[in-house]
């Protein structure tokens, strides 16, 4: 049987990419440091992932196992060896923690298996495997790295499925909403994944996923928030946060539009499959998790300053995303690390120093004027 390697055993891992594989004839050997997950999964060695909609479809996934990558490294190591696919989905923050262990473990796969091994991060981030590879080369030797460029591929890759934070307790189940999308980049033939679209140029489909699937959810978590609702399907049926929402995705639509010459009509169409998604009554989506991190989410690369700044190169209107960054700083829920910093360095540094290191936007440009006007405005309400 072939095997893969999923680091992150999660809403996605287990819900998402996890399942594909399994459904595919891979052994696929979870690797997390949620021992709680770990000992039931090597215990009940399945679970169902359930789709969020009525009449709902079940699927049982088996074939799994699990190891703890703090405890449990040489096992992770073997598995490596004999892996024809590695593949994470920890959150792009904690991918420079687990690349050390890739790191070595590649390093024996090397050695004794001339079978090539693939390698692809799950994560919401533009070239999260291109940064996931420059960790993993940074702790080798000069002659392991060669022998790993070579034998090891690296794919970049867009994962498009809302799975929401589960509430059964004590339970490896995972409800999913029914969509799904999984695109790798590649031009070399790899061997079969079901669900797994290959494609020779990522950068249409992360950026079209990420600026719509992305941005959208992430206006309606931030402004969600700020009105006191709990979730996003809630969220959206007050109507002028739905405006919002659409003027927002309007204006990535634009970029779109104009950087990757896409037919208009068909990216509206695909903005409104979308919010439709975000609709669906049965995921019961907080928007403290699609909110999550924002000074990850305020990065200038991610799903709000990016667009921003490419509207603005292209002399396209910004101005909705200026809000939505503006609610992104006004986000405070206690138990969310990153906001609750976010908090402190807005208090101690100010709103444009803050923005200049975090999102990394010029202090005296019109992106970030706009956004203190939002702040003012948002704060007053
Ligand atoms: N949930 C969703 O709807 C979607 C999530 N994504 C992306 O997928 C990635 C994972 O997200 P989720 O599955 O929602 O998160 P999650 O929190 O459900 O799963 C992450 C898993 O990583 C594990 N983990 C954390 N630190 C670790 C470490 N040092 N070593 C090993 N395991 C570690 C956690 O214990 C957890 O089981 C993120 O990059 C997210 O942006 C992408 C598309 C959809
Ligand atoms: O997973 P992140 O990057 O924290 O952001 C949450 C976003 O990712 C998703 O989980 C799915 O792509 C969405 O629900 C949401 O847009």
């Amino acid at each position: 049987m072939k095997k893969a390697v999923h680091f992150g055993a999660g809403n996605i891992g287990r819900g998402f990419i996890g399942a594909l594989f399994a459904q595919s004839g891979y052994h696929v050997t979870f690797v997390d440091i949620a021992e709680q997950i770990i000992e039931q999964l090597n215990r009940d060695k399945s679970y169902q992932v359930k789709t969020a909609a009525q009449p709902q479809e079940v699927i049982t996934v088996e074939n799994v196992s699990g190891l703890n990558n703090l405890q449990q490294e040489q096992e992770v190591i073997e598995e490596i060896k004999e892996a024809t696919y590695i593949t994470t989905a920890i959150g792009p923050n904690i991918l420079p923690r687990i690349a050390p262990l890739i790191a070595k473990a590649l390093v024996e796969r090397v050695k004794s298996n001339e079978e090539k091994v693939h390698v692809i991060a799950c994560e919401n981030q533009i070239s999260a495997t291109d940064i996931l590879k420059e960790h993993i080369l940074n702790v080798l030797e000069n002659e392991e790295k060669e022998a790993v460029i070579q034998k090891v591929s690296f794919f970049n890759s867009a994962v498009d499925r809302i799975v929401p934070i589960q509430t059964e307790q004590g339970s490896l189940d995972v409800l999913v909403e029914p969509y799904y999308e999984w695109v790798v980049e590649t031009s070399e033939e790899i061997p079969p994944v079901e669900g797994m679209k290959i494609v020779p140029e990522l950068a249409p489909f992360i950026e079209r996923k990420l600026f719509t699937v992305n941005t959208g959810h992430a206006v309606i978590a931030y402004l969600g928030y700020l009105k006191g609702k709990e979730t996003i399907h809630e969220t959206l049926q007050d109507s002028t946060i739905h405006e919002e929402v659409k003027a927002t995705l309007q204006e990535t639509g634009a970029y779109l539009v104009k950087a990757y010459g896409l037919d208009e009509e068909d990216h509206s169409a695909y903005i409104e499959k979308i919010i439709g998604r975000f609709e669906n009554p049965y995921l019961n989506d907080s928007v403290t998790r699609v909110g999550r991190s924002p000074i990850r989410k305020l990065g200038p690369q991610d799903r709000l300053v990016r667009p921003a700044v490419e509207a603005k190169k292209a002399g396209l209107s910004y101005t909705h995303l200026a809000k939505a960054i503006a609610a992104a700083l006004l986000f405070a829920p206690k138990e969310d690390e990153e906001a609750m910093k976010l908090q402190n360095l807005l208090k101690e540094q100010g709103i444009v120093a803050v923005l200049a290191q975090i999102s990394e936007l010029d202090e005296d440009g019109p992106i970030i004027k706009e956004i203190v006007q939002h702040y003012e405005n948002l704060k007053g309400e």
